[in-house]
């Protein structure tokens, strides 16, 4: 890969500022995929000649384009795409037992498999998704045929294989605690042997609902002793909670089942936590563990309304999610969109004044992108525009072909960002880039008859 000069508008957030702006800037990616430079256009030619980059190529933007960081998708389920859409509007454990546990059943024929962890890399990275925190199902080598797809597209990934040793609905559906460890096992070894540069194995215990206690810690044991990270649910829906409640009455919270089970690290990050209380964000803050907000999902699944900014003021990490398909959209734009209107909802509620929200879209913008790599350990890696990180990024171009953004005259700059978080869509998405090569999709796949 050649090193390589974009010119015109940047936006990124920062720990410091949330949704920050560069107009005429220049940036440069090295050979190795990552970021040079970043300075403004009147500095570029003396900065060429500090890093001998004479005759590298120079592309300028134009002035309805912008390049951000590349949206982080930290909890999607790669195995539920194929019925996105579809069974919207029944509440956790049914949607489960009726739908998802069926459907995910189906992944030990690899064919299947293969046309769904192919279409949902594609979906994911069309929309800009240049990480995704993936969920697969118990299938070891289906979900090391996930690793394998999002390695070749280019994706930057998180693969977990789904561990449940409890499903009295479907019980065709589920493993024995042995089975589940020793698959883990196997799973993370055989990625490992892969030597991905960009594809990482995740300990993925389903949720409390689906493993016993026995399972748990084994499983916590196994993520401590190969240092991988860790992914389940948590405190989703009420009814979950209560049940839970009654499981594992030994246990004062929710968030302690996995603590004492060893799978509350600061390698881990927990989907949902609607339903979660002081004491237990308390735990979530010293533990260092982090917080999948997937405010479209929480809505279809009517699991409740997440308190964003709860989170945020305990200090815990915080992501955004799909949470395909309890979320119908793959697309982390409607995520960014729903965590607006979530924390819309939740102070309204609690009557608190508009003013005192933490989660206007700028917040959100960064929650999408650097808060997501905090959340899965990338920050030194990825996640905004800093020199050092590898560019996973996206241009957009508000007036792109097809474009459903009416930009007008008088919009600012921050005007035209807003546009494209709310209403823009991968129309708008020209190019993805991560560690600065191209993996945008272009050709159009085979469609299953
Ligand atoms: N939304 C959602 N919640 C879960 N809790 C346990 N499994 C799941 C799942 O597949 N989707
Ligand atoms: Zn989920």
């Amino acid at each position: 890969m050649e090193a390589r000069v974009l010119v015109g508008t940047f936006v990124h957030a920062t720990r410091q500022e949330p949704l920050l702006v560069l107009r005429a800037h220049a940036l440069g990616v090295a050979r190795d995929g990552k970021i040079a430079f970043v300075v403004p256009e009147t500095q570029l030619q003396e900065t060429l000649q500090r890093h001998d980059w004479s005759g590298v190529s120079i592309r300028r933007l134009s002035h309805r384009q912008f390049v951000m960081p590349g949206l982080v998708d930290t909890h999607i389920h790669a195995s539920q795409y194929s019925f996105a859409g579809t069974a919207v509007g029944l509440p956790l454990l049914e949607w489960l037992q009726r739908y998802t546990f069926n459907v995910e059943a189906k992944f030990h024929d690899l064919e299947f498999a293969g046309d769904v962890y192919t279409r949902v890399v594609r979906r994911t990275l069309k929309n800009g998704t240049t990480t995704a925190c993936y969920f697969g199902t118990i299938h070891t080598d289906a979900t090391l045929l996930l690793c394998d797809i999002a390695d070749r597209a280019g994706q930057r990934a998180m693969v977990g294989k789904v561990c449940m040793d409890h499903n009295e609905a479907v019980p065709a559906y589920k493993e024995t605690s042995d089975e589940a460890v020793r698959d883990t096992e196997r799973f993370i070894m055989a990625v490992k042997d892969m030597k991905y540069e960009r594809v990482h194995p995740v300990v993925t215990p389903r949720f409390a609902l689906s493993c016993t206690r026995e399972t748990m810690r084994a499983l916590g044991e196994t993520a401590r002793g190969t240092g991988t990270r860790i992914q389940s649910h948590i405190s989703e829906s009420l009814e979950e909670v209560e049940l839970v409640r009654t499981l594992f009455p030994e246990s004062e919270n929710y968030t302690e089942v996995y603590r004492s089970s060893g799978l509350l690290t600061d390698k881990t990050v927990m989907a949902h936590g609607v339903h979660l209380g002081e004491v237990e964000l308390r735990l979530f803050h010293e533990a260092g563990a982090s917080i999948s907000h997937c405010p479209l999902s929480n809505a279809a699944l009517c699991s409740g309304t997440m308190d964003a900014q709860a989170v945020l003021s305990h200090g815990v990490k915080l992501g955004l999610g799909t949470d395909v398909a309890g979320g119908y959209s793959a697309s982390m734009l409607t995520a960014v969109r729903h965590a607006v209107l979530a924390a819309h909802h939740v102070g309204l509620a609690a009557h608190r004044d508009v003013k005192d929200q933490t989660l206007g879209y700028r917040e959100a913008f960064r929650l999408a992108t650097l808060g997501g790599s905090q959340v899965l350990g990338l920050e030194e890696v990825t996640g905004n525009l800093e020199v050092g990180k590898e560019l996973d990024a996206l241009l957009v171009d508000t007036e792109a072909p097809g474009s459903p953004i009416d930009i007008f005259p008088d919009d600012s700059w921050e005007d035209i960002i807003q546009k494209f978080l709310f209403l823009g869509d991968d129309r708008n998405i020209l190019e993805v880039y991560v560690a600065g090569r191209d993996v945008t999709p272009r050709d159009e796949p085979v469609t299953s008859p």
